[in-house]
């Protein structure tokens, strides 16, 4: 049994995180600020700390009160276009709280560290499927935050022996299948949360942006992965992190779904059609980005068990039917 300390953890992908590590027996503490999560999407078994990661004397106080194993770090700022109109805070905080995060690890002696890291860094890629060595040539500041914490870890690494992995999530997506967490923004801009609100007429009709892409349809073409499945990558990375190197991974399920077929999936799992209008260009959005997930699974194994687009797509219609005022309508979880 391990104890770690999960940044961000009463967020989407982190909380994900949590409930893969409690289910396999680990202790987490999470840290985080509720300015974007949910304190019911903290689940019973793991310590909820509320605090901002900028706040010095908390984080050291975190470790102080616990011995970890590892740091998992999820919280940042991630929305694309927020970070074209305040480039300067996207930059200082995602680089400065992980840079701080870092070095309160390394003084209380937890050498493994994980950091969320993003497709984004990659800019306008030309090659796909997008491996790990391609350009990085971010496009946007939160691109390019990322990629500057990143670098950041391998100082911290080469200075200090800090063995970080950071996973580049391409598009997190779908929700716990055993429905207990799901996924909740505000505001939401992600492309599968707004067309399942749109079918469920809980959000206005959904926007297709762009349909003059040079694809088979039109539209754009993510590769969609399944929080679970996120998670199980995680778990995976710290394992290898005991005894192995920094470590950089793609992340995703390897294949790609454009716009159109997203919509369509939609409407297979709630078995009416969703409400759309075809819009222009969203500034910024590639027309494919699609991972290599090759490294991940050659060094540890990693494999998508939800990959099909209908369980991502499923599991994602399924919490937000049950729950659909989110994590504001559920019952709390968390005795914390
Ligand atoms: N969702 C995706 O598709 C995706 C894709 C690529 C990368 N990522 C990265 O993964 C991570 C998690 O993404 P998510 O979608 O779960 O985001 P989220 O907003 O749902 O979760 C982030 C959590 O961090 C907390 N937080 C943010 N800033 C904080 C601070 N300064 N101090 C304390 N707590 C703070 C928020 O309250 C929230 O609970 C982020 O780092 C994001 O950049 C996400
Ligand atoms: O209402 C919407 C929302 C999205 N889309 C389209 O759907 C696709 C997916 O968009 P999302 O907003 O769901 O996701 P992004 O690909 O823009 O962003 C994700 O991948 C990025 C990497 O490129 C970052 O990591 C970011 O944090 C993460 O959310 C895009 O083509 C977008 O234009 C729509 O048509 N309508």
């Amino acid at each position: 049994m391990a104890r770690y300390l999960v940044t961000g953890g009463a967020g989407y992908v982190g909380s994900h995180v949590v409930l893969a590590l409690l289910d396999r027996g680990d202790e987490v503490v999470v840290f985080d600020s509720l300015r974007q999560g949910h304190r019911n999407a903290v689940l019973p078994g793991a310590e909820l700390v509320e605090g901002e990661l900028s706040d010095r004397r908390a984080v050291e106080e975190v470790f102080a009160g616990w011995r970890f194993d590892g740091v998992l770090h999820f919280a940042a700022l991630s929305l694309v276009g927020e970070s074209m109109r305040e480039p300067m805070r996207y930059i200082a905080e995602n680089l400065g709280n992980t840079l701080w995060l870092a070095d309160a690890a390394v003084r209380a002696g937890v050498m493994r560290f994980v950091l969320s890291s993003t497709a984004a860094l990659f800019g306008l890629p030309e090659r796909i499927p997008i491996d790990e060595e391609e350009v990085k040539a971010p496009v946007s500041a939160y691109g390019e935050s990322k990629l500057m914490a990143e670098k950041g870890l391998e100082w911290a690494d080469r200075v200090h022996g800090l063995r970080s992995a950071a996973l580049r999530y391409f598009n997190a997506a779908g929700a716990d299948p055993g429905g207990r967490l799901g996924e909740d923004h505000n505001p939401e801009t992600h492309l599968i949360p707004n067309a399942v609100n749109a079918v469920l007429g809980l959000g206005p009709p959904l926007t297709v942006f762009g349909t003059d892409y040079k694809t088979p349809d039109g539209t754009a073409i993510r590769d969609y992965v399944h929080v679970a499945d996120l998670a199980d990558a995680h778990l995976r990375v710290l394992d290898r992190l005991k005894n192995g190197p920094s470590c950089r991974y793609n992340v995703g399920s390897g294949t790609g779904a454009s716009v159109l077929e997203v919509i369509a999936a939609v409407e297979r799992a709630a078995g009416k059609p969703v409400p759309h209008v075809l819009g222009p260009r969203r500034e910024g959005d590639p027309a494919v980005l699609v991972a290599s997930n090759e490294k991940l699974r050659r060094e540890t194994g990693w494999t998508p068990r939800l990959g099909a687009l209908d369980d991502i797509v499923g599991t994602a219609y399924s919490w937000r039917a049950r729950n659909p005022q989110g994590y504001r309508g559920m019952p709390a979880q968390s005795a914390a």
